[in-house]
């Protein structure tokens, strides 16, 4: 099984970042306790703030992956074109968010590329990634 987990702008800055919102954890500290606990999955991690290369991964692994988990962070919120190249890829999308996008300002409560998502986790920390995985685990 190959799950790809795509974090979109300034996820790079988890941990340093608005503790106060997104915790004090790197993203890259807790995707190794991920791969720890999941050993039996091929679980790979690509993060990037420019949202062409976000698209560029998803046509990548879109065809032959087994699951997709995308954080796309404020890009959620605007692109058509990330809700496009979901929407024209076969491998299921789960979407992530750390925060709970609804409990926050007005402008996060619209995700564009949450509907074409398989299905939405928000608000449950980086947690959220690990229930993404059993998500796509169960089928
Ligand atoms: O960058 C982010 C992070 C986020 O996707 C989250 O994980 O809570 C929520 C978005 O509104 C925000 O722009």
């Amino acid at each position: 099984m190959k799950i790809q987990i795509i974090n979109g702008p300034n996820l790079n800055l988890l941990g340093i970042r608005e503790p106060g919102v997104y915790g004090n954890r790197s993203f890259e500290e807790y995707f190794k306790e991920l791969q720890d606990r999941y050993k039996d999955i091929e679980l790979t991690y690509f993060q990037s703030n420019v949202e062409g290369e976000l698209i560029n991964k998803l046509h990548e692994v879109g065809f032959s992956f087994d699951g997709i988990i995308l954080n796309g962070g404020g890009y959620t919120h605007t692109s058509v074109a990330i809700a496009d190249a979901i929407s024209g890829i076969n491998t299921p999308v789960v979407e992530v968010h750390v925060s709970n996008i609804y409990a926050r300002e007005e402008f996060r409560h619209v995700s564009l590329t949450g509907k074409n998502c398989k299905g939405v986790l928000t608000g449950f920390g980086l947690d959220g990634y690990r229930l993404a995985i059993e998500s796509l685990l169960a089928g």
